[in-house]
C-alpha cells in the first residue's frame, strides 16, 4: 500500500526527534499504522541543518507555505512554535486538505478554537499530544481512555524546565540562571524562556486539558498565572518543615460555580507520588467520578519524547485516514456542537489552603494581632511556625498554614496584616493543594 507523506515544518529539536525515531523504528511503526509514513519534504532557514537531519532523498524548500500546500502531502507537522506564522500556515494546510500534527501548545491555547473549527469544517484532524505533556500521552488518556467519566480536576507539573530548575536548586544547590541555562542547552526551554519560567507554557497546556476535561471552548485567557521567578529558596526550605514540597503546578477543577483554571507554585505533601516527579519528568493527576485519581508520568519534553507523541499523532492519523470523517475522535473530546459555556472562575473566588510567611519585629501582642485578623475574615489557622530572633535585625519569620479559606478572604486579610507597624516588608502567600 502508498506509504503516508509527510511535510515538516522547523527543523529544531522536536523535528530531529520525529525523524530520528521514525528512521530507527521505521518497521514497527509500518507495522502499528498500515502503512509506511515516509518525509516528503522539510522547511528549513538553514538548508545545511535540514540536510543534515533528512539526508539528501528529502525534498528541502525554504518557504514553509510550500509544505502547507505540497501536492504529494498528506499529513504536515508543524514543530516551528510560536503564533505566526505557524497560525497561518496551520490554516493554508487545512484549507489544503492536510492533516496537522503540532507541538504548539501556545499556539492553540491562543487560536486553537478557530483552527479545530477549520479542521472540523474541512473534515480534517489537528492532532496535538505532543504539545502537553510532551512524551506522556495525556490527550490521548483524557479524550479516549477516561472517556466515560466526569472529570472532576485535574492537576499538573506540566513544564519541564521548571521542574529541572527546581529540581536542581534543591538537590545541588544550583542557582536559578545556572539551571536555566542548562535546561536551554538540553532543549526543555521554550524559544522566550520566560514563557516557561513565568508559568505561560504551563498555562497554555492546562487550558488545553480543561477544554477537553470539561468541554468548553479554549479559553486561555481565563487563566490565572504565577510562575517560579519570585519563589525564594526560604520558602522552599520552611515548606519542607512542614512536610511539603513546591512545585510548579497547573490546575484545573469543576466547583458548583464554574471552572478554576490557575497555574502557580504550589505545596504538596511530600508523601503525594507527584511531589517527588522531579528534573525534566512531568506528571499529570486527572480525578474522574469513577476511576477515581489517575497519575500519569513521563518526560515532559526533548526531542525524542516529544517526537513519541508527534509520531504517535501521524500513526493515529493514518489510521483514521480511511475512516469516515463524521466519526473520528473529536478534536477536544466533547463533539464540537455539545461544547457547554461553563463559567471561569477569577482567582478571588479559588478555595485552597494557603501558607503564608511574614517578617515581623519582635515585640509583644504581634501574634496576637495576626491571629485576630485572620479570625476576621474566617481564616482558621491549622499550623504555625516562629523562627528564633535574628539578633541584629530583631526580626523573626512567622510561617502560617490555613485551613481551607478563600482566595479574596485571604488577600484581604494579607492587606490588613502588611498594614501592621510591627510587619516588615512583603507577606508571602502560595497555595497548598492535598491532591488527595
Ligand atoms: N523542545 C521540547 O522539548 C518541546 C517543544 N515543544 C514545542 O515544539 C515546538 C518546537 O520546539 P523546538 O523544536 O524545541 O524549537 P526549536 O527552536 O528547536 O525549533 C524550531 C524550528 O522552527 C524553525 N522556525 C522557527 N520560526 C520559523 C519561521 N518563522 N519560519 C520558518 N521556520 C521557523 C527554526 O528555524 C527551527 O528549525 C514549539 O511549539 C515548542 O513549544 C513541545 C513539547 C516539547
Ligand atoms: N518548554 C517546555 C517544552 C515542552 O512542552 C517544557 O519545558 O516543558
Ligand atoms: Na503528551
Amino acid at each position: 500500500m502508498k506509504s503516508i507523506k509527510i511535510g515538516i515544518a522547523g527543523t529544531g529539536v522536536v523535528a530531529s526527534g520525529v525523524v530520528n525515531v521514525l528512521k530507527r523504528n521505521q518497521e514497527e511503526i509500518t507495522r502499528r499504522a498500515g502503512r509506511g509514513i515516509e518525509v516528503a519534504v522539510v522547511s528549513s532557514r538553514t538548508r545545511s541543518k535540514a540536510e543534515a537531519l533528512v539526508g539528501t532523498g528529502v525534498e528541502i524548500v525554504d518557504d514553509i507555505m510550500a509544505v502547507a500546500r505540497h501536492p504529494d502531502v498528506d499529513i504536515v507537522v508543524e514543530t516551528m512554535g510560536g503564533y505566526e506564522p505557524a497560525r497561518t500556515f496551520v490554516l493554508e494546510a487545512i484549507a489544503n486538505g492536510k492533516h496537522v500534527v503540532t507541538a504548539n501548545k501556545a499556539l492553540l491555547a491562543e487560536h486553537g478554537n478557530e483552527i479545530f473549527k477549520a479542521a472540523q469544517d474541512k473534515g480534517v484532524t489537528v492532532a496535538f499530544e505532543a504539545a502537553v505533556a510532551g512524551g506522556i500521552p495525556v490527550i490521548k488518556s483524557l479524550r479516549e481512555g477516561l472517556s466515560a467519566n466526569r472529570i472532576e480536576w485535574i492537576a499538573g507539573i506540566i513544564n519541564g524546565t521548571t521542574n529541572f530548575i527546581l529540581t536542581q536548586m534543591r538537590e545541588k544547590g544550583w542557582t536559578f540562571d545556572a539551571a536555566l541555562k542548562v535546561a536551554q542547552e538540553l532543549g526543555y526551554a521554550e524559544a522566550d524562556p520566560t514563557f516557561d519560567v513565568e508559568g505561560v507554557d504551563a498555562a497554555h497546556k492546562i487550558t488545553l486539558m480543561s477544554a477537553l476535561a470539561f468541554g468548553v471552548p479554549i479559553n486561555f485567557k481565563a487563566a490565572s498565572i504565577e510562575g517560579i521567578s519570585k519563589l525564594a529558596a526560604t520558602d522552599i526550605a520552611y515548606a519542607e518543615k512542614f512536610g511539603y514540597r513546591i512545585k510548579l503546578l497547573g490546575i484545573t477543577k469543576r466547583t458548583p460555580d464554574g471552572i478554576e483554571l490557575r497555574v502557580h507554585p504550589t505545596l504538596i505533601p511530600e508523601s503525594r507520588l507527584i511531589a517527588n516527579v522531579n528534573g525534566v519528568m512531568n506528571a499529570v493527576l486527572v480525578k474522574g467520578d469513577a476511576v477515581g485519581a489517575t497519575l500519569y508520568y513521563g518526560a515532559g519534553a526533548g526531542a525524542e519524547p516529544t517526537g513519541s507523541s508527534v509520531i504517535a499523532d501521524l500513526i493515529d492519523v493514518t489510521r483514521t485516514i480511511t475512516a469516515d470523517p463524521e466519526h473520528r475522535v473529536p478534536h477536544l473530546a466533547f463533539q464540537p456542537d455539545a461544547l457547554e459555556n461553563i463559567p471561569m472562575l477569577p482567582l478571588s473566588a479559588v478555595k485552597t489552603r494557603y501558607y503564608l510567611r511574614l517578617t515581623v519585629q519582635d515585640r509583644t501582642g504581634v501574634l496576637a494581632n495576626i491571629t485576630r485578623i485572620l479570625a476576621d475574615h474566617d481564616i482558621s489557622v491549622d499550623a504555625m511556625l516562629q523562627t528564633e530572633v535574628d539578633d541584629t535585625t530583631k526580626q523573626t519569620h512567622i510561617v502560617i498554614m490555613t485551613h481551607i479559606s478563600l482566595e479574596s478572604s485571604v488577600d484581604a486579610a494579607v492587606q490588613q496584616i502588611k498594614a501592621l507597624d510591627t510587619v516588615t516588608g512583603d507577606v508571602v502567600k502560595l497555595r497548598v493543594e492535598e491532591l488527595g
